[in-house]
């Protein structure tokens, strides 16, 4: 059921980076329509070619993800090409110090939770939800009252390789997965795009979570007590995507957000 492309209609441009099988780049496909050229850029990821043996588990994740579409998923090609997301991943256009207002992270936090709504109701576990994996299409322009609009990225290899030959089987990765990786997102949201206990080496954090500490949790109450709802560590006590999504209307009514607006100053 894929549309295939063929290698000539694409062109590599600059490298974007590196996964642990994978390389990312930017590129640019050609389609000749009704005898016109047309020239769509592209967001291309080169399975390495030493994991070429995990094709079938990469084409898996490709067939997964090209079966459902949604306003908040990229259109895949197959996993090979996807439309090229104009801001890319949210971690990192946080971390270049895009100064946003609460109730812009708050209104991406909620169409994260809509993408995750979807794929609960597809019972479709993400498995890799994080700020890197969050890519932003439109920034969001408050002066003009636009507002940001982000897509969840494919969930990559490695959601692919653990349904085929790791020990642990993929049972132990649930929807309520999804939940935690939900709250530990909004955590790293609301901190800049810094990821929880970064910089930390894996030992302190498995110290860190098998003695069931919580992240510091923000000065904001409500908030807070969503993200700790979400990292339960008992998944069963882990909230519902309808409570999410409730929880988080709430916040964004709240007078915290007008209090706190730290609405960019207008150019
Ligand atoms: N400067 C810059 C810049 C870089 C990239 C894009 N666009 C884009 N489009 C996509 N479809 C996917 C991604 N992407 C990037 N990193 C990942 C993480 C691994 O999934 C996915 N980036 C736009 C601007």
């Amino acid at each position: 059921q894929f549309h295939m492309i063929k290698c000539e209609d694409l062109k590599w441009a600059e490298c974007l980076g590196q996964g642990s099988f994978t390389r990312i780049f930017k590129g640019y496909k050609t389609d000749i329509r009704d005898g016109e050229k047309h020239v769509t850029d592209v967001f291309l990821k080169e399975l390495d070619v030493v994991h070429k043996n995990c094709w079938e588990s990469f084409f898996e994740a490709a067939s997964l993800m090209s079966q459902i579409s949604h306003k908040h998923l990229p259109g895949v090609k197959n996993i090979m090409v996807q439309e090229f997301v104009k801001y890319g991943a949210l971690d990192l256009y946080l971390k270049r110090g895009g100064s946003v207002s609460v109730s812009w992270k708050l209104d991406v936090a909620k169409q994260l939770a809509s993408a995750l709504n979807f794929l609960e109701e597809k019972n479709i576990v993400h498995g890799n939800i994080c700020g890197k994996n969050l890519l932003l299409a439109r920034e969001g322009d408050p002066s003009q009252g636009s507002s940001p609009f982000i897509k969840l990225s494919d969930p990559g290899i490695s959601v692919a390789m653990l349904g085929k030959n790791v020990l642990e089987a993929p049972d132990n990765l649930t929807l309520e997965c999804d939940k935690w990786s939900f709250g530990a997102t909004v955590w790293e949201i609301f901190n800049n795009g810094n990821t929880p206990l970064q910089g930390c080496d894996l030992d302190k954090k498995r110290q860190f979570y098998e003695s069931f500490k919580q992240l510091p949790p923000s000065q904001w109450t409500e908030l807070a007590d969503l993200v700790s709802q979400c990292m339960d560590y008992q998944a069963a006590f882990r909230p519902s995507c309808r409570s999410i999504i409730r929880q988080l209307n709430s916040l964004i009514t709240s007078d915290y957000v007008i209090l706190h607006a730290t609405e960019p100053v207008a150019q």
